[in-house]
C-alpha cells in the first residue's frame, strides 16, 4: 500500500532520514516512536505525499509518487487518512461540518451521506457535540472528531501523529480501541506515538509492529516495550 525503500530526507541541512525502507500490508498495524525531533512527523508526511523524499523510492498504492502529478497524489490521498498531531480545524465551521469536510472538498452530496455521517459521528460518540464548534470540544473529543474526519472517505490506510497527545489515560484508550476496530476491519494503522504505555496497552489487543526512529534510521523496537 505504502512502500519507501532506502529513503533519506532532508529539511537542508544534515539528513533527518536516511535509509528508511518500511512496507505498510493491508491490514497491518504499525507503532512509531522515537525521541521528539527524531522524525517521526516527517515520516508521515512522506508516506501522506506531503514532502518528497531526498533519494529513495516512496511508492503509494503501487505507484512511485515522484512521477505523480498534484492530481494524482490528490487521488491517492483519498484512500489514506491523516489524523493530524494538532487536528487542524476550521474553527468557524461545526463539528460536523468539519467531520464532512473531506467529502465536501471531493464533490460529494452531503445530504446523500447523511445516514454514513451520523453513524460514524455516533461511532465516535460525538452526536451531542456534533454542532458545536471545534474550540468548544475537550481535547479527547477534538483528537475523536480529528479521527472521524481521517476516515470518513473510507481509506484503506489510517496515518495518526500522535492521536492520544493531551488526553487522559481513558481516553487515549478509548482512542485506541476506535484505531483497533478500524484495524479489525482491514485498514493498515500506523501510529506516531511518545505514549509507551499506549503500546503497551496495545500490543495486548492487536498484533502491532513497533518500529523506532534512532539515529536516523528506522528500527524494530526491542522487547523492552
Ligand atoms: N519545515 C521544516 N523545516 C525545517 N526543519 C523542520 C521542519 N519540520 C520539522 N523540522 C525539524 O525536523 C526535525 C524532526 O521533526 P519532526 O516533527 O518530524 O519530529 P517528531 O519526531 O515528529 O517530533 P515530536 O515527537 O516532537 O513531534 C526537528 O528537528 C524539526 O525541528
Amino acid at each position: 500500500m505504502i512502500e519507501l525503500e532506502n529513503v533519506a530526507y532532508s529539511y537542508g541541512g544534515g539528513e533527518l532520514l536516511s535509509d528508511i525502507s518500511l512496507r505498510l500490508q493491508p491490514g497491518s498495524f504499525h507503532f512509531l516512536t522515537g525521541p521528539s525531533g527524531a522524525g517521526k512527523s516527517t515520516f508521515l508526511k512522506l508516506c501522506y505525499m506531503e514532502l518528497a523524499a531526498t533519494s529513495g523510492l516512496v511508492q503509494v498504492f503501487g505507484q512511485d509518487v515522484a512521477a505523480l502529478g498534484r492530481d494524482q497524489i490528490a487521488m491517492a490521498r483519498r484512500r489514506i487518512g491523516v489524523v493530524h498531531q494538532d487536528c487542524q480545524f476550521l474553527d468557524h465551521l461545526s463539528v460536523l461540518e468539519n467531520i464532512a469536510l473531506p467529502l465536501t472538498v471531493a464533490g460529494r452530496d452531503i445530504e446523500a451521506e447523511r445516514q454514513n455521517l451520523t453513524d460514524l459521528i455516533a461511532w465516535v460518540g460525538l452526536s451531542a457535540q456534533q454542532n458545536q464548534l471545534p474550540p468548544e470540544l475537550s481535547g479527547g473529543e477534538r483528537q475523536r472528531a480529528a479521527l472521524a474526519r481521517a476516515v470518513i472517505m473510507g481509506p484503506d490506510v489510517i496515518l495518526a501523529d500522535e492521536p492520544t497527545g493531551n488526553v487522559d489515560w481513558d481516553m487515549s484508550q478509548r482512542l485506541l480501541s476506535l484505531l483497533i476496530e478500524l484495524n479489525k476491519m482491514g485498514k493498515s494503522v500506523l501510529v506516531a506515538t511518545h505514549d509507551l504505555n499506549l503500546i503497551r496497552g496495545a500490543k495486548a489487543q492487536v498484533s502491532a509492529r513497533v518500529l523506532r526512529i534512532k539515529d536516523q534510521r528506522l528500527q524494530l523496537a526491542g522487547a523492552d516495550l
